[in-house]
């Protein structure tokens, strides 16, 4: 589909750094029809010269526009159980919610209904990059790859892996029907989508308890072979870490026992990352393996709080994740607010170093969720020559003291506030009312009711 020429008139927002967000007031960045950034101007909201055909959408009210959000991890499958997990804990979840729910991705009805729903609910809160976990389901698998395309988002789709440790009709039956049905899906992204541009395949072991020495070798194996990356999860509660070493008593931890299978490099997504030890941490900053942090999750089922701080402050790379379903919420802009929640009470024990800022959960939604999916030369931030990957946010000026206006959301700027203070509150108070209009590489992919561009 053709893109129309477009300038983006008004203040825009991104990060600059880790611990610096960089609020350009009244700018306007260019984006051409290839839906990547030909210019970022500061401090004008003049068209420039041959641009003057080009379609202009302006932010409105104290609005702004932002670099769309990275989920480096959630459950596509387990959108349904959002919300739905009790007084449970990782393993006991598995088995009472997570298998059942799973498992009925073979019905192609059933994935299309609720895969279509995850996209464009996802979209709806700025996601405009998700990391997938799908089933064990190939042709399921390869719906929501579809769904993803069709609906315009940026994707990173994986067909789970798991031969042994859940229940006889939710399993992988041999090394071979594993690999083999990775390799299915592979091979549909490479006909939708050749260049990955899109929609990219990700190799997916779903952790060590339920997968075999075996089949962790044999995608070990692929992912090398291919080039293709690789997510999982890891120590993300105790009883978990200690079934792994009562699984692998030969590995020295649990980070060695994906390195053993070739599973820990440059391309591999590791979610949670909450009970790892120094070495393991050292491991995994060698093979620059990257995090997926997810706060919510891990408080939800009560696996632990990450040190994240710590975790940056060693050079590893961190991204955010909802882990939905073991997270209640699909919003990177909730999990951001959970991430400096999470981090608060770490500094409760530790130290105030512990606390994230602002800033820095921003700069974990995009730069770093850039860094983590291996797209940092092409998303995340407002750069020439990047992707139009873009949200645009609308706060609301407090008009009738006395009238809540339903649609305009949560968010209430009373006029004395700074850029920080609009920002901050956007992070604590707003939600996906807030996020008017959502673009991936320059397609608008979701935009509020009624709203004029
Ligand atoms: O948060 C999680 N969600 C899952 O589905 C899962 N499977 C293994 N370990 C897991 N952790
Ligand atoms: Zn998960």
């Amino acid at each position: 589909m053709a893109l129309e020429k477009t300038v983006y008139i008004g203040t825009y927002i991104h990060s600059e750094s880790l611990t610096k967000v960089d609020v350009a007031v009244d700018g306007s960045i260019g984006v051409g029809e290839d839906g990547k950034i030909a210019f970022v101007l500061r401090d004008t909201t003049e068209v420039p010269e041959g641009w003057r055909n080009a379609k202009v959408i302006r932010t409105q009210d104290h609005g702004f526009f932002f670099p769309g959000f990275i989920d480096t991890h959630i459950h596509a499958s387990q959108y349904p159980n959002a919300g739905v997990f009790g007084n449970s804990t990782l393993l006991d979840w598995l088995n009472t919610y997570t298998f059942p729910l799973e498992s009925s991705f073979n019905n192609l009805d059933n994935a299309a209904r609720v895969y279509n729903r995850v996209v464009a609910r996802t979209l709806s809160h700025g996601t405009t990059t998700a990391c997938y976990f799908a089933t064990t389901h190939v042709p399921a698998t390869n719906l929501l790859a579809d769904i993803c395309q069709a609906r315009g988002q940026r994707a990173f789709v994986g067909r789970v892996c798991m031969d042994r440790m859940s229940p006889d009709y939710y399993r992988d039956e041999s090394v071979e029907v594993a690999v083999d049905a990775s390799r299915q899906c592979i091979d549909h992204v490479m006909k939708i989508d050749p260049a990955f541009d899109l929609i990219t395949p990700v190799i997916t072991p779903r952790f060590a308890p339920s997968c075999t020495a075996e089949v962790m070798a044999a995608l070990g194996k692929l992912h090398q072979e291919t080039g293709v990356p690789c997510q999982t999860h890891i120590s993300e509660n105790k009883a978990e870490c200690a079934l792994v070493k009562e699984l692998f008593p030969q590995s020295a931890s649990y980070t060695h026992v994906y390195d053993e299978a070739g599973l820990l490099t440059a391309k591999t997504i590791l979610a949670h990352a909450v009970h790892l030890g120094v070495d393991e941490r050292a491991l995994i900053k060698a093979r620059d393996a990257k995090i997926s942090h997810c706060p919510a999750s891990n408080t939800a089922l009560t696996s632990g709080a990450a040190r994240v701080k710590t975790m940056l402050s060693e050079g590893l790379t961190v991204g955010l994740g909802t882990d939905v379903s073991g997270g209640y919420t699909c919003s990177i802009l909730a999990e951001a607010r959970e991430a400096i929640f999470v981090s608060r009470h770490v500094a409760m024990t530790d130290g105030d170093e512990a606390k994230l800022t602002v800033e820095e959960a921003l700069y974990l939604a995009t730069r770093g969720g850039a860094r983590v999916v291996g797209l940092e030369d092409r998303i995340g931030g407002f750069e020439v020559g990047k992707d139009w990957d873009a949200q645009m946010v609308t706060l609301s000026s407090v008009e009738d003291a006395g009238v809540i206006d339903q649609h305009a959301g949560p968010v209430e700027i009373f006029g004395g506030e700074s850029w920080e203070d609009k920002v901050a509150k956007w992070v604590y108070t707003g939600d996906d009312r807030n996020t008017t209009a959502v673009w991936v590489n320059g397609r608008l992919v979701h935009s509020r009711e009624g709203l004029k561009l």
